[in-house]
């Protein structure tokens, strides 16, 4: 970079490569279970393939390139009619081949964006590919830090994971927007059902940064090819969060400042993110493509996708419902997007909309059960085998067979920090409608109470009859059944 970025203003320019395990209850080249390492020994999911031993072949899971391609349709990239795999050569000891089973020049899924909104305003940022790979084993380095370990522990159980590397254009020009893309990517991968967030290491960031003369960016803020070939980036590995994202880019970029503002060069090297310390560390410097003798996998044929990629289909992504939403239930902006959060509370939102009113279904959704999920650290997904009990409950309240209050404050919590369900709870605190003799009773009373706007009801005074259900409805504790109220006060005063 030229020594004049130490004096000029500089702009940031940022481009991530996103690793996402995809989830197949197999591994991408071998038959290997994929499921989480937590009750699983070290070393024990795995076969000849996934540990590289000699003559072991690649079988391509068909679960994996559904789900590869289904990224592709919601990212709108091109879905080329073949597609290849290489070999992507190093050697680290997370690697049982010293080869990375990967994608070069014919990747599945060519091109596309993605659409967020940073601080109100709309942003796309444009993604270069995405293909698919083999995740490598884990280490742990023992006894400390990846600087200070005395010896490294491998673990291949998670060799062979699929991955989804998403590669996006140098658009970012700050943290925050990067921050905005993954909650976004994410987001857009639960609806396709093909990610599992929960998971420790799902989604782990590459982040290119390089500080560019505000100069010599391009009037639409873009920045020129020539520009971008030659302006020293780090890349920062090790980082496994949004938030991560967003504080390794704000430190490496006042690094980079510093470094320039010494009137030294930007090194183009690989740093290592450092989650504990908040700081990024100098690893290597950064290998270049021919360093890999990236070469086409022998033993796995081209792979035809042409007409595959027609029968892959994706459902309705969160944008788009965000927007239905809006018009079809008449819900604003904030409602909408809560929502429209993951496809699981959209769902359960459209269930209870079509056999309530919709305001109502909002309300009880986004307001009452999130908010009290939220409280508990809960998703709708830790719930799921008790939707059916939660939509009895909206059953309840919209037949004005429970007061609003008791629904959320007595029988929601209940049902949450009891495991009891709604009909047990009302028995057990005698919450249901109040019914014959006490409502008559009270009834009798207000009318005993009241003859001023019995007078006037008399009178035709239509207004002096809510004012008495209003008094009954005091008198019951909000439990009678106000249309069957109205009934017998009438009754009781047209005599
Ligand atoms: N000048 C730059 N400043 C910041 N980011 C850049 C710059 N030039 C390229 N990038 C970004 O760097 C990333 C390059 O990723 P890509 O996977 O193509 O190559 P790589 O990092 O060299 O390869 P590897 O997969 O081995 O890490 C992209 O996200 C791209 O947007
Ligand atoms: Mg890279
Ligand atoms: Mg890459």
């Amino acid at each position: 970079m030229s020594t004049q970025a130490a004096t000029e203003e500089t702009a940031v320019v940022i481009g991530l490569e996103v690793h996402v395990q995809l989830e197949t209850d197999t591994k991408v080249f071998c038959g290997c279970s994929t499921e989480p390492d937590d009750e699983e020994e070290p070393n024990t999911r795995t076969c000849p393939t996934c540990l590289g031993l000699p003559g072991a072949l690649p079988v391509l899971n068909e679960a994996a390139v559904e789900a590869a391609v289904k990224i592709g349709k919601a990212l709108d990239s091109e879905i080329p009619e073949t597609t290849t795999f290489h070999r992507k050569n190093y050697y680290y000891p997370d690697l049982p081949k010293n080869f990375q089973l990967t994608q070069y020049d014919a990747p599945i899924c060519a091109g596309g964006e993605l659409a967020v909104a940073v601080d109100g305003d709309r942003r796309t940022i444009g993604i270069t590919r995405a293909h698919l790979e083999e995740d490598p084993g884990s280490i742990q380095h023992a006894g400390g830090s990846i600087e200070s370990a005395t010896h490294t522990l491998i673990n291949y159980n998670r060799a062979g994971t699929p991955l989804m590397e998403v590669v996006t254009e140098p658009d970012f020009r700050s943290p925050a927007e990067t921050r905005a893309f993954l909650a976004k990517l994410e987001e857009v991968l639960e609806y396709l059902g093909v990610f599992d967030a929960t998971r420790d290491g799902s989604l782990r960031v590459d982040a290119n940064v390089s500080l560019v003369p505000a100069s010599e960016m391009a009037e639409d803020g873009s920045v020129p090819e020539d520009v971008l070939a030659d302006a020293d980036r780090a890349e920062v590995k090790n980082i496994s969060s949004h938030r991560g994202a967003e504080k390794a880019l704000a430190y490496e970029i006042s690094r980079q400042r510093n470094v320039l503002r010494r009137g030294r060069e930007i090194e183009q090297e690989t740093r290592h993110w450092d989650e504990g310390r908040g700081v990024t560390v100098s690893m290597r410097s950064k290998e270049a493509e021919k360093d890999y003798r990236y070469f086409r996998e022998a033993d796995l044929p081209a792979l035809e996708v042409s007409d595959w990629k027609e029968e892959i289909s994706i459902p309705e992504l969160p944008d788009a419902r965000r927007e239905r939403f809006g018009e079809e239930y008449g819900l604003d902006d904030e409602a909408a997007s809560k929502l429209t959060s993951t496809k699981a509370v959209a769902d359960f939102f459209e269930d209870v909309a079509s056999e309530f009113d919709p305001e109502l279904a909002a309300t009880w959704v986004a307001d009452n059960l999130l908010g009290e999920l939220n409280y508990r650290e809960l998703a709708i997904t830790d719930v799921d085998g008790r939707l059916d009990e939660f939509k009895r409950l909206i059953e309840l309240v919209a037949a004005e067979e429970l007061t609003v209050k008791n629904a959320e404050e007595v029988v929601l919590r209940g049902m949450l920090d009891e495991g009891d369900d709604p009909e047990a709870i009302i028995d057990r605190e005698g919450l249901g409608k109040a019914e014959g003799d006490e409502v008559a009773d009270a009834v009798a009373a207000v009318v005993d109470e009241n003859p001023e706007a019995v007078a006037d009801y008399r009178d035709g005074d239509e207004g002096a009859i809510n004012f008495l259900v209003g008094q009954v409805m005091q008198a019951t504790g909000g439990s009678a059944d106000p249309g069957q109220v109205n009934g017998l006060l009438r009754e009781e005063l047209d005599d």
